[in-house]
């Protein structure tokens, strides 16, 4: 079965100005920039199905107090699991290739992580030695800053170093520090330095992957290009949304508990959380003793009216208390 995401017109014209305006602060030519950009003429893209969620799932740990340990567990895992990959900082590629030896599971280093605020080179260099060591796949943090400056001539190049490296390179946007206009102009950013993937999140910042900004992402980059989704995912109902709206990758410290729920669906249930009784509000008013009421009617036909059959019945209560 194929699964399609639909464009509406809406976010197509959006992308539309935004490819205009990043051609114009690049000193570019629209029609040059617009090549790159072909899937804009159809009106839904392909993508994926969300099952056998192993094989969408860079197994993660990023965790600056990630010991030997913990990278040969998080090795283990990815063997038993049959995950992708394994990402890791990239002085902890050599001890992930020594782990992974003899399998298929993929290396993906981090790059410039989690900030993206240090200089080009320092990223390049970074990149080397990971790839020099193992890595495959290169997950690279933008320039946030850079980009807000509305440098996009830096932040084109940042991205571009990295991908002449020679690796597959992701380049983390780190979603929740942008609007949907800077998300999708680091998109095309991405796109026009023939950077393989664009990713949401570190895992580090405000917040992590949103189904919308996968969305949005998709269809900035079209089909030739991938989307992965990191950040804050943890059961299989998120990573399965994630795919369905164009994610084809998965970052997650989480994996080995997506992948459980996929494959024991009862483990997906959300937890039932037993309602207590709601407290019955004390509305009772008090009611009225039989004497009390005889003697209120008595004085009210006596002539003494409403309100002296009510002074009655209070004195005849405290009386009685
Ligand atoms: O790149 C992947 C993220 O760091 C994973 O974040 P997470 O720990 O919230 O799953």
């Amino acid at each position: 079965m194929t699964n399609y995401l639909a464009f509406d017109q809406k976010t197509k014209n959006l992308i539309h100005s935004r490819i205009t305006f990043v051609a114009k602060q690049l000193g570019l030519q629209k029609e040059d920039v617009l090549k790159h950009f072909g899937h804009l003429n159809k009106d839904k893209l392909k993508i994926s199905e969300p099952t056998h969620l192993e094989r969408f799932i860079d197994h993660t740990n990023l965790h600056s107090h990630a010991t030997s340990k913990d990278i040969k567990h998080l090795c283990g895992e990815a063997i038993d699991f049959n995950f992708y990959s394994v990402c890791v900082n990239s002085s902890r590629v050599p001890e992930a290739v020594d782990n992974l030896r003899g399998t298929d599971v993929k290396i993906a280093s981090v790059v410039g992580f989690f900030l993206g605020a240090t200089s080009t080179s320092a990223k390049v260099n970074e990149t080397e030695f990971a790839i020099n060591s193992g890595a495959t796949e290169i997950d690279m943090v933008i320039n946030v800053g850079k980009l807000k400056d509305l440098d996009y001539k830096y932040v084109l190049n940042d991205i571009k170093s990295i991908v002449d490296c020679g690796a597959s390179v992701k380049v983390i946007l780190e979603t929740a520090l942008l609007d949907e206009i800077e998300i999708i102009d680091a998109s095309i950013l991405s796109v026009l330095a023939d950077a393989h993937f664009v990713k949401t999140s570190t895992g580090f910042s405000t917040g992590g992957a949103k189904s919308e900004d996968i969305r949005l992402m998709k269809l900035v980059v079209g089909e030739e290009r991938e989307v992965k989704a990191s950040g804050g995912i943890r059961d299989f109902n998120s990573a399965a949304e994630m795919i369905k709206n164009g994610a084809t990758r998965i970052g997650a410290s989480k994996g080995v508990q997506i992948v459980d729920q996929e494959r024991n669906p009862e483990l997906r249930k959300p937890k039932i959380v037993e309602k207590k009784p709601k407290e019955q509000k004390k509305t009772e008013t008090k009611q009225e003793t039989k004497d009390e009421s005889d003697m209120k009617d008595i004085l009210y036909m006596l002539g003494f009216g409403a309100t002296g059959g009510f002074i009655a019945g209070h004195i005849l209560t405290k009386w009685k208390k």
